[in-house]
Formats: structure tokens, sequence, C-alpha cells
């Protein structure tokens, strides 16, 4: 298969080259040729098949031409070595539990896909040493430094926000070490991920070291993530409610919601979507007026979809030849306040006794105040609430249990690099290296 760019001003890559490159040298998101539609017989026994042999039927369809049936199995089958549930919270709204993973984000899928796919081609080529380079509002470090971590051949530096994540967030990629970097980055989300993107157009840096990407613009991390919608169809359709089902995804980068659309495009029965957003509303007001106009994002207690600039934009006009009636009649907005997002894991706690994080909050709340009759609302639950501990606390006035996953993070020494937004400051950085 053959990735394009969104931009249409690069050469079309292989799957290795876009996976190894992470942007396309004009800057673009690669875009995979074809969307391959899975045959009716795969959706009529859906409900029989286990997460992994789903997951493996999706991975063919985008990756089975370039890596041997048996390593892709394999890369499928180490990746999801965790379930992602489907729990209903409240009449027709379910939560896809997307935390049961090693650092208890949705993050794990694309993070341990990647991992195990860029090893396959460094190991096949005999790569020099790739450097990944990673910018996170909160979720997406810890899932591609565990998923990474000890990887031979690759180091990642992920770059974040300074005082702007969580603190357990922060010790998930700050306390590891070995081939693991952090950089404290005094500015955004948007600083950091401008940081990186400017890292892989910039020429001199990138004959110096071989660099790539491990966030959703890398297709390797995000394609993956379409695995848990078709697995959310199939625990739909084994207790009967699979017919109107409604995704509702939490959005900040926008690349959980373009992994749903493209299983959407192969042929998954989904009604249609909602993109939850926080008070970081870009693509809430493109709905709206049909102008995408970015702006730097605020901090709030979502603070994983604090992104101003969401780079999958560029992919969901793509999927949709810029079509603002098109996106619309398939995607709706939401966007809550940090008040309104108190307000509905305080409400849904006392409830229904489910304890919702921030992110899944604003999922929730959307399907709540949307859903029509005789359709069925998943929202994607993309991370444990303990790993926003104080804030959850804060609200339902309890203590709330942390997992021994997050506690054993928990007891390492945080070690991070100060880093400026400044672009020289960073590329100086990289080339002592
Ligand atoms: N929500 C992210 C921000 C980066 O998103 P990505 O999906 O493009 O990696 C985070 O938690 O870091």
């Amino acid at each position: 298969m053959k990735y394009y760019s969104t931009n249409r001003q690069a050469p079309v890559a292989t799957l290795e080259e876009a996976v190894v490159k992470g942007l396309a040298a004009d800057k673009g998101l690669f875009m995979p040729e074809a969307i391959k539609s899975l045959p009716q017989e795969f959706y009529g026994s859906i409900e029989q098949l286990s997460f992994q042999e789903i997951a493996y039927h999706v991975a063919d369809a985008f990756f089975g031409e370039d890596v041997p049936a048996e390593t892709l199995k394999q890369i499928v089958y180490d990746t999801l070595s965790f379930d992602v549930p489907l729990v209903r919270v409240k009449d027709a709204i379910y939560s896809l539990e997307l935390f049961h993973g090693p650092t208890l984000a949705f993050k794990d899928v694309g993070g341990r896909f990647m991992a195990r796919l860029l090893g396959h081609f460094i190991r096949k080529e005999g790569k020099k040493q790739v450097n990944v380079l990673v910018a996170t509002s909160g979720d997406t470090g810890s899932a591609v430094a565990n998923g990474f971590l000890g990887v031979e051949g690759i180091h990642v530096y992920v770059l974040y926000p300074k005082g702007k994540v969580s603190e357990i967030q922060e010790k998930q990629f700050t306390t590891l070490g070995r081939n693991i970097t952090a950089l404290e980055v005094d500015g955004t989300f948007d600083d950091c991920q401008a940081l990186v993107k400017s890292a892989f157009m910039d020429k001199e840096l990138n004959e110096h070291l071989q660099l790539t990407s491990a966030n959703s613009i890398n297709v390797a991390r995000f394609l993956p993530q379409a695995f848990y919608y078709f697995y959310a169809y199939a625990q739909l359709k084994k207790i009967g409610k699979a017919e109107n089902a409604v995704f509702c995804v939490p959005s900040g980068n926008f690349g959980n919601i373009t992994a749903g659309l493209f299983g959407k495009k192969m042929g998954l029965p989904v009604k249609r979507f909602i993109a939850a957003n926080n008070k970081n509303d870009i693509f809430y007001q493109y709905l709206l007026t049909g102008l995408y106009n970015p702006r730097p994002s605020v901090a709030t207690i979502a603070n994983a979809m604090d992104v101003g600039d969401p780079s999958n934009f560029a992919r969901v006009l793509d999927l949709y030849d810029a079509s603002h009636a098109a996106i619309s009649s398939d995607i709706s907005g939401t966007t809550y306040t940090d008040e309104q997002i108190r307000e509905t894991v305080k409400k849904t706690y006392q409830e229904t006794r489910y304890l919702l994080d921030p992110h899944g909050a604003c999922g929730y709340r959307a399907l709540e105040e949307n859903l029509q009759p005789g359709e069925i609302g998943v929202f994607l639950e993309t991370a444990h609430p303990a790993k926003f501990l104080d804030t959850v606390e804060s609200i339902i006035g309890e203590e709330v249990e942390i997992p021994v996953k997050l506690q054993a993070f928990m007891k390492g020494e945080k070690k991070s690099l100060p880093m400026t937004k400044e672009f020289a400051d960073f590329k100086q950085y990289l080339l002592s290296l």
C-alpha cells in the first residue's frame, strides 16, 4: 500500500517510509491510498471473534500488503494483551473502557503497535538508531515511553508542557530512564507539537539524526486506534444493541475520532460520531462556521485534550474532500467548560457510581445531551480517573483507589531536561546528541 500526503506536494511513500518519516516532506500527514471495505461475512459474525482476531482483520486491511502475515499477527496479538470492555453506565449509554493497558489510557493501543512495527522495520533493514520525537499533553507521552521502553535501536524524546500535565502522567514518562528522555518545555502542548514538526522539516537535523514521530500524525500510531471501534461494535452486537450506534469521542488532536471515521469507511455500521471538546473547541467552531481557526490552547482539567491546532483535522478534511456539509453530516460537536466537566463527573458518580475521568466526562455528557430515541451511545473512556487523582478526588469528595499499575509509576524519581519553546534551542540540543 502506498501513502500520500494530505498536502499532495510530496512523493507517495511506502508503509515503511511513512512510519519511519512520520510526517511527509511537505508537512502533510500520510494517508493510505486505499481504505478497504471489510467483507459482509466479517461483520455478520464479528461478535464471535476475540478482540485480537478482529484487530488482525483490520490491521491486515492496512498493513497486510507490507508486513508478513505471521509478523503482523504477532504484532497485533502482543499489542493487545489487555481487554477493552464495554460497560453500560446508564440507559442507552455505554463506556468503552480504553484504560486497561499498561499506562491506563487509550494511547497504549497505538503506542504499543507502533513500537513493534517500527522495531520490525529497524531489524529488517538494519537501520541506524531511530529517534522518536513525541509531543504530549498528558497521555501520549506515557503510552509511547512505555511502549518503546527498552526497544533496541530506538530513543524516545518526550516533549511536554511544563506544569500542564497531571502529576501521575508526568511520572509515567519522566521516571523511566534508559532509552526515554523527557523534555519539559516552557510552553503549551501546541508549542511542543510545533517543535517536533519543525524538527522533521529541518534539513541539517535530518542529516544528523534519523527522526520520526509517535504522535497520531504517524500512521502506525493512529490507524491501530480503529481496532477498538470494531470491537465495541462486536460487543454491542453480542447484546443485541448494534443498531444505530453513535460513537462519542473526547477529542484533542483528533487522531482517535479519525481512526473511527476510517472504520466507518471500511463498512463499520456506525450511525454517526460526536466530537466532544473541552474549551479548546476549534473543531466545534469549525462545525458551526465552516472556518478552521486554530488558536493557542488553554489549560483545562481535561488536559490531554488541550490542543489548539489539531493535527488530524487535515485527515478529516481529506477523508471528506474538504466538504463542510459532508463532515457535518457524519460528525457533530460539543464543547464543555471545566465547571461542566466537574458537574458531570459528580452527578454521574452520585447517580450511577460510575467514576468518569474528565475526558470521558465530556463524552458522556455529549451523549446525555444529544442521543436521539432509538440510538445507542458509546463514549470512549480514554483514561483511568486515577490518572487525574487530585481533580477527581476534589470533585467527588472521596478517595479514589489507585490501580497497582499506576502506583508503580509513582515510586520513581522525576528526571527531565528543561527546554524553551524556541526551535533554535531544541535544534541545538538535538544536534549535540
Ligand atoms: N492528547 C494527546 C496529545 C497528542 O495527541 P496524539 O494522539 O496526536 O498523540 C496527549 O495526551 O498527549
